[in-house]
């Protein structure tokens, strides 16, 4: 089985090409391809197959030729991924599967269908949009935070550090606590606190995330988008621009005059190679 490594701001997959929808990819396979000693190492399994040959991705196919298979380093199966699908664009693109012109390339996922946009070095994506729907709260260890629900096609609760706790001391070694009731299918948990203010931007918030089976993770993009999408609305505003800083680096969350919501940021392959079991 070959095989192509690449991450969004460190947020890293294993791309497994699979036009013709050929491959079982057993959630033991996925988990083994992601383990970081005895396998390749992801946070999870992009398969890059035709929506028209995947029973997912079927409904889709009058509006976009790829699916992106999604699977998380647990093996279980997510709806969406924000980086992974800038990631699946830049394979796409550079293994000649697919072009992008200006008007922006329909990637399918489990959520519906999003538009990528190359910009160099950058890709941007114009993601489903973010709903903010729910008050709720995280415990880590002995500490509560309160948080709010968010829901970006997959689930995601966003909680502000108060109280002078600083990002970098939280335990993100074990999941989360998190209301079941509310998220009956899991959640990716998001720590947000403020940053100095930067040019262009009218929100820097830095974040850091566990997520739902994969565990911390150096980025999220859904999750960078919740977070923007509170940002904004804790702010009063409904457009703007919020640059959020993860480990990996720096994503950019917009909200358009359009009303179109975007998730920018680098989207890099690093290496080919062959799976040998
Ligand atoms: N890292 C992703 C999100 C991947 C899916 C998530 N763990 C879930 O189970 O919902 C991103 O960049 O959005």
């Amino acid at each position: 089985m070959k095989f192509t490594k690449g991450h969004g701001t460190g947020n890293d997959f294993v791309i497994v090409p699979d036009p013709d929808g050929a491959l079982r990819l057993t959630p033991e396979r996925v988990a083994r391809l992601c383990d970081r000693r005895f396998g390749i190492g992801a946070d999870g399994v992009l398969r890059v197959v035709r929506a028209a040959k995947d029973a997912d991705g079927a409904a889709f196919a009058a509006d976009a030729e790829w699916f992106m298979d999604y699977r998380n380093s647990d093996g279980t199966i997510a709806e969406m991924c924000g980086n992974g699908v800038r990631v699946f664009t830049r394979y796409l693109v550079s293994s000649g599967l697919a072009t992008a012109g200006p008007e922006g390339l329909p990637v399918a996922t489990r959520a519906g269908v999003v538009v990528a946009v190359l910009e160099g070095d950058e890709i941007r994506v114009r993601m489903r949009d973010p709903r903010v729907y729910a008050a709720s709260t995280a415990t880590v260890g002995p500490l509560t935070f309160p948080g709010v629900a968010v829901d970006c096609g997959n689930p995601h609760l966003v909680c502000g550090v108060h109280d002078g706790l600083e990002l970098p001391s939280l335990d993100l070694t074990t999941a989360p606590g998190f209301d079941p009731a509310l998220f009956t299918q899991g959640v990716n948990v998001e720590f947000t606190v403020p940053a100095e203010p930067l040019d262009g931007v009218d929100r820097h918030v830095a974040m850091r995330v566990y997520e739902r089976g994969s565990g911390e993770t150096l980025s999220c993009g859904s999750g960078a988008l919740a977070v923007g999408a509170v940002a904004l609305r804790d702010a009063g505003r409904t457009t703007g621009v919020v640059a959020v800083d993860v480990p990996g680096g720096r994503l950019m969350v917009t909200h358009d005059e359009d009303g179109h919501w975007w998730l920018g940021g680098p989207a890099v392959l690093v290496a080919n190679g062959e799976v040998l079991d």
